[in-house]
């Protein structure tokens, strides 16, 4: 199930990365050999009562001239009603109301999205209640007091948001159909990928509405297996604002991964892969998603018999945190190896969905421990007494161990090659958890 996600809007200065970094809590998931991306707390997961949703920070906007500061504004709001389901307006109680508020809350109020209008900095209520009453004169809705840097106020705020968040259920129907996102930096192909597919006589096309946000997902049928193809409608209709801005394709690349089982990270052969790249795709692995390097505008490049070599080399260097992502080498242009990429779709749905039996995987288990004795510490030796698998997408396995300080990440490593040694879990990442014997679930 895709989370919800809430967008924080509002002018310089009002305190948006202040709730942003109250709400993350130290929740900010930072893979440690991912580059980047959250690095710079663009987004973050955020759990209230029993829902979770990723909050977006929109950011960005540079305390000019006040005209500068409404064209950012909307900029702002624009990339929060594109990708967001609920939307934090907030405000300041000090600087009072101002035309860009209104100008900004009449945007947000025509995009019909949920917009919850947040007063910051009432650190007293006695203080500052009437004042917060000016605020609905913006016409969208009952102004929620709060102080981000006291943290008060933000249980009724994060109720009020929860409420908005669409129904857990989709339709149901299409749940079991595997789910692609198309990611890439600007004008690496995606584009052209997607309209090639769709221009392909052996593909089946249909649009089917969006059920969370206004993006119309594509059902693409390829030799008579059905996959959705996420967010084309976006990807199609495009350069409307200034796409170009990396925040705004982090933020697509975010909710579009987020919904996905499967991300095809493009890459454009003609220039290498980049760092911005691997954050692009570092978004894939945090989110433990099946991944394929898809090197687009093969037709592009003088190649001899070395080529594809020094290619799959850079590429395992810069993404060396995602070994097992599969790469393919495509032109989206001329069609070249499109059917590969679906085979390599269908592998590497088949790998994220397999289970392994206990039994087996204990057999892996003891001849790993047998070849290569565990870590010990100050006199204690890791003993390892059982594995199993509790979930999939991605396969997901629980350690049972004496002490869990004692599990090295290298070791968990090498256990999680004997696993891929002995099947083929290619294009999908693990997942591991250990526990203490003798833990409750
Ligand atoms: N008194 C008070 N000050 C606050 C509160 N929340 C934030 N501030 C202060 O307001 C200032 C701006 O906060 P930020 O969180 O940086 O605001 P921002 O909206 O992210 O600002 P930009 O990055 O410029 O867009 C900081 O000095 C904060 O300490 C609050 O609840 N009460
Ligand atoms: N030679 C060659 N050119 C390609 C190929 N795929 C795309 N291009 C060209 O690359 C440019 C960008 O392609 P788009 O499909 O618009 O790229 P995009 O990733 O959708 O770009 P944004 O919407 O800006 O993110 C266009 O000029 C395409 O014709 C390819 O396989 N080979």
């Amino acid at each position: 199930m895709s989370k919800p996600v809430v967008a924080i809007v509002g002018r310089p200065n009002v305190g948006k990365s202040t709730l942003f970094n109250v709400l993350a809590g130290g929740r900010i998931s930072i893979v440690q050999d991912t580059p980047g991306v959250t690095r710079d707390r663009i987004y973050a997961d955020v759990t209230w009562l029993d829902r979770t949703f990723t909050m977006i920070d929109t950011g960005g906007i540079e305390p000019d001239s006040s005209d500068l500061i409404l064209a950012q504004m909307r900029e702002q709001a624009q990339i929060a009603i594109d990708t967001a389901d609920v939307i934090i307006f907030i405000t300041d109680v000090r600087q009072g109301l101002v035309d860009a508020d209104a100008k900004v809350a009449d945007m947000l109020r025509r995009s019909h999205k949920p917009v919850i209008l947040v007063v910051n900095k009432v650190d007293s209520f006695q203080k500052y209640m009437m004042d917060v009453y000016e605020f609905y004169n913006l016409g969208i809705g009952e102004p929620f007091a709060i102080s981000a840097a006291n943290r008060q106020g933000l249980g009724d705020m994060l109720d009020e948001v929860v409420k908005h968040f669409p129904e857990d259920s989709t339709d149901g129907e299409d749940d079991d159909i595997p789910k692609i996102a198309i990611v890439g930096k600007p004008n690496v192909g995606k584009s052209s990928l997607v309209n090639k597919l769709l221009g392909e006589d052996r593909v089946i096309v249909s649009d089917i509405a969006g059920t969370t946000r206004d993006a119309v997902d594509t059902k693409v049928t390829w030799e008579g297996r059905d996959y959705v193809f996420i967010d084309t409608a976006g990807l199609r209709r495009k350069k409307n604002i200034k796409e170009e801005i990396e925040r705004y394709s982090v933020i697509r690349t975010v909710t579009a991964v987020e919904r996905a089982d499967v991300v095809v990270v493009m890459i454009d052969a003609s220039e290498g892969v980049t760092e911005q790249d691997a954050k692009i795709a570092g978004v894939a692995h945090e989110n433990g998603k099946g991944v394929i390097i898809a090197v687009n505008k093969w037709d592009a490049i003088v190649k001899d018999d070395k080529t594809i070599y020094k290619h799959t080399n850079k590429i395992r260097e810069v993404l060396s945190f995602m070994p097992y992502a599969e790469i393919v080498f495509i032109s989206a242009k001329t069609g070249l190896r499109i059917s590969r990429l679906f085979e390599t779709l269908d592998a590497v749905i088949e790998n994220q969905n397999m289970r392994i039996q206990t039994g087996v995987l204990n057999e892996i288990l003891s001849e790993a421990v047998a070849m290569q004795q565990p870590p010990s510490d100050r006199g204690r030796r890791l003993k390892i007494f059982y594995m199993t698998q509790v979930a999939v997408k991605p396969p997901t396995f629980v350690i049972f161990v004496n002490d869990k300080e004692l599990m090295h990440f290298s070791y968990t490593r090498y256990i999680e090659n004997k696993i891929r040694d002995a099947f083929d879990f290619g294009g999908t990442p693990l997942k591991f958890i250990v526990r203490e014997r003798g833990e409750k679930e």
